[in-house]
């Protein structure tokens, strides 16, 4: 097994090539088929594929980051960083990272992950919204908490990594399955692996950039620390007990920076209990050193789910009472 991809020519990502001591396996492009496309994102494509596992006599799902074909060497470059940097992470709450596969033929790369059948935790909790008054959502309190437990787990692990993710949201995080034993994890670290394209944020201007998410030392000047994750979790918790709606919502980027650097957050929703709220409100210190670390987040919130009782069904009106904005379809 080829540790480097031969397709990428090993100076032009020499430094990280010693960091791998561990070997990331270049699966043969005959044992992969692409099944469904799920997305497309700046960098490619991502499929539902089949991994043939001979050993097994059974084909695997997976999940496929296809790397668009001819792109520039960095974009490869990059892709490979996400690659190194997820063969190195192995916990129950991030997504598992299968290997790469590369083809001098069509100079492709492939990024293989787990699938989660579940999909992603964002497209999750607005289907999962009660659809009319007096139809109780069979989400409970509990349960959007637990998601909000599996999610700091994972970001807590992150921490423990000295990795900063930089894009924590609803949107990146995945579930193993719909139903009741449902596990969260983040799925996705494209924004992690972008930190090497220095002026990303300012060359694309402020909509690629995930403002919403964001603390003012981040927006304002480019200060990126676990505490910019801890912040963007505590907009993951509005996010959940809001099932699912855009923070912030009506205001542009430019009206949420003004906004929260003016000591503006994002209002109590109907839905969280106090004690969630308040947790969410010591995330959005503006003092970075007073935010609360994932370990102290992870007690916090095992604490509420077993003291407080939760097990209330959500209705239509705690969701409803939300303004919602236009393009919060
Ligand atoms: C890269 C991609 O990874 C995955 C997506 C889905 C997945 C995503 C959506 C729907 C389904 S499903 C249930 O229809 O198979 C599976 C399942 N497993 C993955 N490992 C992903 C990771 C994230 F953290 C967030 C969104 C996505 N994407 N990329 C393109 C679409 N979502």
């Amino acid at each position: 097994q080829s540790l480097v991809p031969s397709n990428l020519a090993v100076s032009s990502i020499s430094p990280y090539y010693e960091w791998t001591e561990d070997k990331i396996r270049d699966i043969p492009r005959k044992k992969i088929t692409l099944v469904k496309l799920l997305g497309t994102g700046a960098f490619g494509e991502v499929y539902y594929g089949m991994l043939a596992d001979v050993s097994r006599r059974k084909n695997l799902p997976i999940a496929v980051k296809k790397l668009i074909t001819l792109c520039p060497e960095q974009t490869k470059a990059e892709l490979f960083f996400e690659a190194i940097t997820l063969s190195k992470f192995s916990h129950p709450n991030i997504v598992r990272f299968l290997g790469i596969s590369t083809d001098e033929m069509d100079q492709s790369m492939y990024l293989l992950l787990e699938l989660m059948e579940g999909g992603d935790l964002r497209t999750f909790i607005r289907e999962s919204r009660p659809k009319q008054p007096n139809e109780p959502s069979y989400l409970t309190l509990h349960d959007l908490l637990k998601l909000g437990m599996d999610v700091a787990r994972g970001c807590q692990y992150l921490e423990q990594n000295k990795f900063i993710h930089r894009d924590i949201a609803a949107r990146n995080c995945l579930l193993t399955e719909k139903g009741p034993n449902r596990v969260a994890k983040i799925g996705d670290f494209g924004m992690a692996r972008d930190v090497l394209r220095t002026n990303y944020y300012r060359k694309n201007g402020r909509a690629m950039v995930p403002v919403k998410w964001m603390p003012p030392e981040s927006f304002l000047d480019g200060i990126f620390t676990s505490k910019t994750d801890i912040w963007a979790f505590g907009v993951v918790l509005w996010e959940l007990f809001t099932m699912g709606h855009v923070p912030y919502p009506g205001k542009s980027n430019d009206n949420v920076m003004k906004y929260v650097k003016g000591g503006g957050r994002l209002e109590q929703t109907p839905l969280s209990p106090h004690p969630v709220y308040d947790l969410m409100m010591q995330c959005w210190h503006v003092n970075p050193d007073f935010r609360p670390n994932f370990a102290s987040v992870v007690d916090e919130l095992e604490r509420i789910y077993n003291e407080e009782e939760l097990s209330s069904l959500i209705t239509y009106e705690d969701i409803m009472g939300i303004p919602s904005n236009t393009c919060d379809k």
